[in-house]
């Protein structure tokens, strides 16, 4: 049985579930259990705050965990990365009130900066040769300044509301983070393979997410130029369409490429581009 440790409630909690369900992993969960197990894989589910799970994992109290980078680098613990999941996407950034005539870092040397980031935020100072006055604080970090606490702040930033709604404007730009999959560095034979077997799961989910399987129909004089536009996996499936001189042509893209290759398909005479979701992908 493998152990893993996820955010009981918070920015990572939804995701981290979502994730394991894609796996195909099933499991009851309600609010108020903080351990639960799954019926279907050897995994046990612990419900933990964010901040607890580097520690955890490093010491063997789980096995495995999710977490955000940007905690991960604050505790120190970042050589118990395994696998970046891509979701929770967010920046670590300083920001001082809208008003303030900001120009460099250099601004910020003598200042008082309010973070729950310490460590990251120390380094990054360092590394630009300024020196600041941190306070540590656990939350409500964008509150310091209109409180008098603090000349700035160095929070988390996604959409950038939180830091509008408090009057504050974002200068320097920290750490960038995602959430990742960490591992205890000395498990067992059998807890590995139970490891290996999840990250075969997860890859064919993130594979999947990122490529959409597409259709289209052309004439046959073009599938050669379309194929390449679409090399797929291997290579394009090409079916007769039963109208003569026609072709129906699947082949998988990647999300990120989409739009680009949709306008050079059109151009090429494709016609009934079909465009679906893929649920797993193994290659
Ligand atoms: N606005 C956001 N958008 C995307 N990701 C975010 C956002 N805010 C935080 N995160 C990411 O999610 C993680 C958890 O954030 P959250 O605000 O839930 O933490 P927390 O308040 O410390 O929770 P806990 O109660 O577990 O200690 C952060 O460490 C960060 O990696
Ligand atoms: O740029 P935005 O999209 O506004 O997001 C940034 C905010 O999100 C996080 O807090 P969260 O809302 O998770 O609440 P918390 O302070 O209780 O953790 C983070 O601490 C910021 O305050
Ligand atoms: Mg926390």
């Amino acid at each position: 049985m493998l152990r893993i440790a996820i955010q009981k409630s918070g920015r990572l909690s939804d995701d981290s579930l979502k994730l394991i369900r894609e796996c195909g992993i099933s499991f009851i969960s309600s609010s108020l259990k903080l351990k639960t197990e799954s019926t279907n894989f050897p995994l046990e589910i612990l419900f933990l705050r964010d901040d607890d799970i580097p520690g955890y994992v490093a010491d063997g109290v789980a096995d495995i965990g999710i977490v955000g980078q940007n905690v991960l680098v604050e505790e120190g613990m970042q050589d118990l990365t395994v696998e970046e999941l891509g979701f929770s996407k967010c920046r670590l950034s300083l920001a001082v009130p809208k008003a303030d005539n900001y120009s460099s870092i250099e601004d910020l040397n003598g200042k008082n900066i309010a973070t729950s980031y310490p460590n990251l935020l120390q380094s990054y100072l360092t590394e630009r040769g300024v020196q600041a006055n941190i306070h540590t604080i656990s939350g409500s970090v964008e509150i310091a300044p209109s409180i008098g606490l603090a000349d700035a702040i160095c929070d988390i930033v996604s959409s950038g509301s939180t830091l509008i709604s408090n009057g504050l404007k974002e200068v320097e730009r920290v750490f960038k983070s995602q959430a990742v999959l960490i591992a205890n560095k000395e498990l067992s034979d059998e807890k590995r393979e139970i490891l290996e077997k999840l990250l075969f799961r997860i890859n064919a989910v993130q594979r999947s997410q990122r490529s959409k399987y597409i259709l289209l129909n052309a004439p046959n004089d073009k599938v050669a130029e379309i194929s390449k536009l679409l090399p797929g996996v291997k290579s394009p499936t090409v079916l007769p369409l039963l109208e003569e001189g026609w072709s129906s042509l699947h082949s998988v893209v990647n999300e990120d490429d989409f739009w680009d290759i949709i306008e050079k398909l059109k151009a090429t005479g494709a016609q009934g581009i079909l465009v679906v979701p893929i649920e797993k992908m193994i290659i």
